[in-house]
């Protein structure tokens, strides 16, 4: 685990930018030859930008509006939509409520960060698992204000999984699959929206304390909006050291989730990343987190044109919404 947490390091060069569009308008040839890009990067620090996605841009300024509005509440308005107990996973958790660097074992201070969370928009039919109902079909708290606030919410929250199933394609083509393998382990998806309020901070914080401390994502992929013109996000490279992931205006930056690297027996990796802030007095920075996640009962098991020759699967199998229940949980302060 890297622990340089003073280092202050410089913009990612090149960081990768694939444009969606010209993706899904190429021929089979122009898809493989781009779906190979992805490859390569998602064998590097599978952490890309998205231009070309389409979502529309109201959709995006809406939610993030009512969520600017709503962290600008006073705490005990806030509070109203508070997840109820330590470990349920949507409504408000607030500062203090979780540490993601206790994801990968490590004992930190809390992030210093607020959230608001919430979940799948419905149950899918039949559905009776008493653990799935009670973790990622939990129903989302949502806060009486600001006015318009569900609405915004859930038109992004489907924007994104639409645009989750379209770079699923994607990866299917850069895995060298059929383009719809991951169709049917993605139609009842348990995904989660995010948005993230980082306080202005005017204090230094404790030994260890950051904004998101290092962490690697659960799920299959992540879609992720910093603020614009914002810094803090750094990813961990290849080469061993905290880069910066640059402001990109008007892209996604996306980075697959541990699901993912099981998935492909780590041909592809999970990178670890953080939110830090820069020596104790950071402006406010707010970003909005999608964690697509596939079906709860679909199993994550090595994919088999993944194995090369006489190779074994790294990792037993797991499912996906226990193995999502089990990470969150770690990650929470237990009830006093
Ligand atoms: O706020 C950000 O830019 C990243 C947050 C993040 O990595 C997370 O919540 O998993
Ligand atoms: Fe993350």
């Amino acid at each position: 685990m890297p622990s340089d947490l003073s280092e202050n390091p410089a913009p990612a060069r090149n960081f990768p930018i694939f444009d969606l569009s010209r993706f899904e308008q190429a021929d089979a040839a122009g898809r493989r030859a781009l779906g190979a890009e992805v490859d390569a990067i998602c064998r590097s620090t599978g952490f890309l930008a998205i231009s070309g996605h389409s979502v529309p841009r109201p959709v995006i300024d809406a939610v993030w509006r009512k969520a600017h509005a709503f962290f600008d509440l006073p705490a005990e308005v806030k509070e109203k939509a508070r997840a109820p107990y330590p470990g349920y996973p949507y409504g408000y958790l607030g500062p203090g409520v979780e540490a993601l660097a206790k994801s990968k074992g490590q004992d930190t201070p809390p992030d210093l960060k607020e959230s608001f969370n919430g979940g799948p928009l419905s149950v899918p039919e039949g559905l009776d698992d008493a653990q799935a109902l009670a973790f990622c079909y939990a129903a989302t708290i949502w806060p009486e204000e600001p006015a318009g606030f569900r609405a915004a919410w859930e038109a992004y929250y489907r924007a994104m999984e639409d645009l989750a199933g379209r770079i699923m394609r994607v990866f299917a083509a850069a895995l060298d699959l059929r383009e719809t393998f991951f169709d049917k382990t993605i139609d009842r998806p348990v995904s989660a929206l995010r948005a993230l309020n980082y306080p202005q901070t005017h204090v230094a914080p404790q030994p260890g304390q950051l904004r998101a401390g290092a962490h690697t994502d659960y799920g299959s992929l992540t879609i992720l909006l910093p603020q614009p013109g914002s810094s803090g996000l750094q990813i961990f490279t290849p080469e061993g050291d905290w880069r910066e992931v640059p402001p990109l205006d008007g892209a996604f930056v996306i980075n697959i989730g541990d699901l993912m690297a099981r998935w492909t027996n780590d041909r592809w990796v999970s990178t670890l990343h953080r939110v830090v802030n820069s020596d104790g007095s950071a402006a406010r920075r707010q970003s909005l987190a999608f964690f697509h996640q596939p079906n709860w009962h679909q199993e994550i098991a090595c994919i088999p044109s993944c194995l090369a020759p006489g190779e074994s699967p790294r990792y037993e199998p797991v499912f996906s919404g226990p193995y999502l229940m089990s990470k969150f949980q770690a990650t929470v302060k237990p009830a006093a």
